[in-house]
């Protein structure tokens, strides 16, 4: 029995950051995804490994059932109460991703490995599986990839598990129903601490849910933007770990606690302004105008607050002055440092202005697309129908 499940990355149009510390964010998902295949084997196969492709990666794991089960059978719980993976348990993690050698240029999957033994052993127990991952997203560039691979992942393994609801007659991808994406995106959610060390929740739910959200606390709100949004996303290729800059910011908290929960702050204004902005209706080119110039004033005061954070970095300031050059503004998006930077295209922007700031911003050896905003959240397909 094999199923399939995709999960979208994502971008953050305002709050990154400060959403770990209780402010709003806006974010909406992209089109691009990451899938997981999860294939049980036949009773009549006699295999008893759990196995792990990372296809785009050229890496695969293996490890025996009986040694997962000895080392982490102690720790998992039940699948409708998901549970964090313990820290006596994340160094037994550690100890069985360590077996595997993963080479030192690719050794920050490591924590995506511990993220996929915790899933696979609090939701599926310990049975032979074999296990294969591909991606449409950069890795560690902002867009939210280790929310996809979580989300994927445990959609795959509950889908199998037997836990929701789901018709496995059904040919062709579908949604879970909206019960079980809510146990969906609590246990991509301790996934992603594995990797995030403290996330806001915000990467796995948008990925879950798909569409725009506005997100506080845990809390989500589906939106609907009425205002067609058209974002340039660039991704400077300087790589850089999440886990890292969100551990930056809390010390930088504890060090100046009252500026930056000012800043803080104002970054829950801008982006509860962003979220009522994006849902204003507008019924002429001249009122869509204006509303872009408001996004655009707002996302160059959430790019300036991301920097008193102390999370932007050169490559970032390369793509603000480029776009500026054109008139254009920009952000960084997800934990910054490098990954992936936002300019807004307002509608009525020529394609030539458009192509000349990506020949510009090329130059300079970074990577430009478009990505579609704001559409499906996670997936599930049985069999072999695509
Ligand atoms: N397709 C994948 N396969 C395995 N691990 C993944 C995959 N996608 C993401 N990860 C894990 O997530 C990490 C990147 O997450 P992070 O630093 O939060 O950046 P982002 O979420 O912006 O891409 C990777 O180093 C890896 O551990
Ligand atoms: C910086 C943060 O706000 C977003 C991180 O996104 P990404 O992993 O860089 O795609 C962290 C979080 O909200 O958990
Ligand atoms: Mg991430």
């Amino acid at each position: 029995m094999e199923v399939k499940a995709r999960a979208p990355g994502k971008i953050i149009l305002a709050g990154e950051h400060a959403v770990v510390h209780g402010s709003t964010a806006v974010a909406a998902s992209v089109d691009l995804y990451t899938t997981a295949s999860v294939r049980l084997p036949s009773s009549s196969d006699k295999d008893d490994t759990v196995k792990l492709q990372m296809k785009d990666l050229a890496l695969e794991f293996l490890w025996p059932t009986s040694r997962i089960k000895e080392a982490l059978g102690g720790f998992v719980g039940s699948i409708s109460t998901p549970t964090p993976c313990p820290a006596d348990c994340l160094k037994l993690m550690a100890s069985l991703v360590e077996d595997q050698n993963i080479p030192e240029a690719k050794i920050e999957l490591a924590s995506g490995v511990s993220a996929f033994l915790w899933l696979y052993s609090s939701i599926l127990g310990f049975v032979p599986v074999d296990v294969t991952i591909t991606s449409e997203l950069p890795l560690g560039s902002g867009l939210g990839s280790s929310a996809a691979f979580c989300v994927a992942l445990s959609a795959a393994l509950l889908a199998l598990s037997g836990s929701v609801d789901v018709d496995r007659e059904r040919r062709g991808w579908m949604a879970y129903k909206e019960d079980d994406l809510v146990l969906l995106n609590k246990w991509a959610f301790e996934g992603e601490k594995i990797i995030h060390g403290k996330p806001s929740g915000i990467d796995n739910t948008v990925s879950t849910y798909g569409s725009m959200i506005k997100f506080r606390s845990g809390n989500l709100t589906l939106i609907k933007s009425n205002m067609p949004l058209k974002m340039l996303i660039t991704n400077t290729k300087v790589g850089r770990n999440t886990k890292a800059l969100v551990a930056g910011v809390a010390e930088r908290t504890i060090r100046h606690p009252d500026a930056m929960n000012s800043v803080f702050k104002a970054v829950d204004s801008v982006s509860k302004e962003v979220s009522i902005l994006i849902q204003s209706l507008v019924d002429d080119d001249v009122s869509l105008t204006a509303n872009e110039e408001k996004l655009a004033e707002l996302m160059e005061m959430n790019q300036g607050l991301l920097q008193s954070m102390g999370v932007s970095h050169a490559t970032i300031e390369t793509v603000l002055r480029t776009t500026l050059k054109y008139k254009l503004v920009s952000k960084l998006t997800g934990a910054g440092g490098g990954g992936c930077v936002l300019t807004l295209l307002p509608n009525l922007l020529s394609e030539i202005v458009v192509d000349k700031v990506i020949a510009e911003l090329e130059l300079c050896g970074f990577e430009c697309f478009i990505a579609g905003i704001g559409g499906r959240g996670a997936e599930i397909l049985f069999g072999d129908s695509s």
